[in-house]
């Protein structure tokens, strides 16, 4: 059996068993069925006899069996006429990880182990490394972390955009035995597939035009220490099978390479993607996603423990230089009644920005706090009716002259204290007024 740690109670509860998902092969992905595997196993056919009835003509009468064991599910083909198949490959027999799906006849079967999460107790503490939160989730969330920060088992940390899982990675590595090694971040989404394959497991000198010298790659550099995959979800799915082979086996053959090389390396991955979903779709592999869930670390939203909000506050401005512990007023109920659609890295940018305009040595509740989109959370800042780059330019000259304006009024037009309020060069802000349409005609000569 596999025992995950996991603060995702939605997906764990009433799971107990081994399980078989089932997606017919004319039907939609939401009619998938869930079947509990016995210990003895299931005989898996179209017969009406079978434990596992598939209606779908290209399954024989009796096709398989699947019977869980120690190291996954043993699967057996019984001589059926169309086979069954596992990764492009024909099997007769073969240990199949969890997570793996088997196609059968048109029909997909993919194998679920069964689940045990641990009973967590929140943490006392209210951080973790420099995430701060004193709501009973984030809590829960730090007596995982701590806990998980001691062994080597792989993490996956989901949660939205700004939730902090970067941090929480950083967090792990620094609370870690392995804190003196090496933190490297790896970004999945942010290439092509080659590129991703040479920046993450290497290559030799030769492997491809351009490849003129050896490169370690990632997984190399993070020997001894841990290696962050963020946005694991956007990580194309011809390299899924590698980096499989490298959790399991903890080496990797460089592109060009003859022989393997061994590394020692943490694991943490992390996606603002319903990665679950994405197993489902067929997009991101259920074995995978086993491998490097062993420990699943749900980051909530900011939205969903606003009693963390005033400790956030407090943390920013200090953060921030700013001393002003007194928060309690109109100003912090206007950010608790907020949705956060940035989560805390929308908040942080709000306090920094908040402190920045406001007057030196001012208070909380005197600092300009500018919200996104009060009235209507869910809709976005920036509509996409219009080209990429121009969509961005327009942004960020409404950006310049909304900032100058204010930077303007506050300095009383006295360009001098404008850069240094702003902490920019003189120069660069008489740039950022030309830009915006404001420069002056007292600064022209001012130069
Ligand atoms: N619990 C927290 N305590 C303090 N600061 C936080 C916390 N969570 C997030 N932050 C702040 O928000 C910023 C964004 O966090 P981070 O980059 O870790 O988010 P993320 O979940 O990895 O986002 P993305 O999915 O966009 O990469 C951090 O730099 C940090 O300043």
């Amino acid at each position: 059996m596999i025992q995950r740690i996991t603060n995702f109670i939605e997906r764990v509860s009433g799971q107990r068993g081994n399980r078989v998902r089932i997606v017919g092969a004319s039907e939609p992905l939401v009619r998938a069925r869930l079947v509990t595997l016995p210990a003895a196993g299931v005989l898996v056919g179209a017969d009406s006899s079978c434990d596992v009835r598939l209606e779908d003509p290209a399954v024989s009468r009796k096709h398989a069996t699947i019977v869980p064991v120690d190291q996954g599910f043993e699967v057996c083909d019984l001589g059926s006429r169309n086979g069954t198949w596992l990764d492009g490959t024909r099997i007769t027999r073969v240990i199949a990880p969890a997570g793996a799906t088997l196609g059968i006849g048109n029909s997909l079967v993919q194998l679920l182990p069964e689940e045990d999460s641990l009973d967590i107790t929140p943490s006392n503490a209210t951080s973790f490394g420099d995430l701060s939160g004193s709501s009973e989730p984030m809590r829960r969330v730090f007596a995982i972390l701590e806990r998980a920060s001691q062994s080597s088992a792989p993490i996956l940390l989901l949660g939205e955009s700004g939730t902090g899982k970067e941090l929480a990675a950083r967090a792990l590595h620094e609370s870690s035995p392995r804190r003196g090694g090496p933190f490297v971040v790896f970004d999945c989404g942010a290439a092509s597939t080659t590129l991703i394959e040479s920046e993450l497991f290497g290559h030799k000198k030769g492997a491809f035009t351009g490849a003129h010298r050896d490169h370690a790659g990632a997984f190399a550099a993070a020997h001894g220490g841990t290696l962050f995959l963020d946005e694991i979800g956007d990580l194309p799915l011809a390299l899924q099978p590698k980096l499989l082979r490298l959790l399991e086996r903890s080496e990797v053959t460089p592109l060009g390479a003859r022989a393997a090389e061994r590394y020692d390396v943490r694991f943490v991955a992390a996606t603002h993607r319903d990665l679950w979903s994405d197993v489902g779709a067929g997009n991101f592999r259920g074995d995978l996603y086993y491998r490097l869930a062993v420990v699943e670390v749900h980051l909530p939203a900011l939205r969903q423990r606003k009693d963390d909000i005033p400790v956030l506050v407090r943390a920013l401005l200090r953060a921030n230089g700013s001393s002003d512990a007194d928060i309690e007023g109109p100003q912090l109920e206007r950010l608790l009644r907020y949705a956060w659609p940035g989560n805390v890295r929308e908040l942080r940018n709000v306090v920094a920005r908040a402190v920045a305009l406001a007057v030196p040595g001012a208070k909380f509740r005197d600092m300009p706090i500018l919200l996104r989109s009060e009235g209507s959370p869910r809709e976005p800042a920036v509509l996409a009716d219009v080209p990429y780059l121009e969509a961005k330019e327009a942004l960020l000259t409404r950006f310049d002259r909304d900032y100058c304006t204010d930077l303007l009024h506050r300095s009383g037009s006295n360009l001098s204290e404008a850069a240094r309020m702003a902490k920019i060069e003189r120069k660069y802000l008489y740039r950022v007024l030309e830009r915006a349409g404001l420069r002056h005609r007292d600064s022209q000569g001012d130069e």
